[in-house]
């Protein structure tokens, strides 16, 4: 049997999703937490010093979106053909360019930087988002069966209901504008393995 580890931080961030692909496949896997004032010390034997790093069978690879996609070809959910693999990967690098631009507004409302959070959400935020929620909202009304890509679940689902999730955290009616991408987040939050998964994780800020 494959046994698999995933070593990460003690937030969700960039090991979230690699966890909910691993819980949706009800495969099980060591959720491995590096306390910060381990970190240091461990750095220099990951592959690129940094984490998120997958351990199959003791061999290591790292980059949270490469963990991803090799687990959901594992696990059946990164698409049901090439195309449809490429259409979530095409997505994927979208959803990536738009947390770029919106970074510096993240960075701010998450105390990583300094300056005018307000104006950074209208002036930076709001234009990302609302881009990025109309394309989203395109591809769901294109699939018309509640998923962003094909006829089933990808893992391009559980990526961006999170996001939402976190949004709604923030202000709840981020996506009243958005009435599809709402419904898409309980959708994907209410299947039974991710909903477990949800309200057993360890509760983090981020
Ligand atoms: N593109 C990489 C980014 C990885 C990354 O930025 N990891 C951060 C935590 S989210 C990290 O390891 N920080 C500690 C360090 O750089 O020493 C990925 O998606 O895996």
């Amino acid at each position: 049997m494959v046994s698999y580890k995933l070593i990460y931080f003690p937030t969700r961030g960039n090991g979230e999703i690699a966890r909910q692909v691993f819980k949706y496949a009800g495969q099980s896997f060591i959720d491995e937490r590096i306390p910060k004032e381990d970190w240091p010390s461990m750095k220099n034997d990951t592959p690129f010093g940094q984490l998120p790093v997958l351990e199959v069978d003791g061999k290591q690879l790292a980059q949270s979106i490469a963990i991803v996609r090799y687990l959901s070809k594992q696990f059946g959910i990164s698409g049901q053909s090439s195309w449809e693999e490429a259409q979530v990967d095409s997505l994927s690098d979208q959803f990536k360019d738009y947390r770029l631009e919106a970074r510096p507004f993240f960075r701010v409302k998450m105390g990583f930087g300094e300056g005018d959070a307000d104006k950074l959400h209208k002036d930076v935020f709001v234009p990302a988002f609302k881009k990025m929620y109309s394309i989203f909202t395109k591809y769901l009304k294109e699939s018309g069966n509640g998923y962003l890509v094909g006829g089933s679940l990808t893992w391009i689902d559980l990526a961006v209901a999170q996001h939402s999730a976190d949004l709604l955290d923030a202000d709840g009616t981020v996506l009243d504008e958005f009435p599809e991408m709402k419904d898409h987040q309980k959708r994907i939050h209410d299947i039974p393995n991710i909903k477990q998964w949800i309200a057993e994780r360890p509760v983090t800020s981020r």
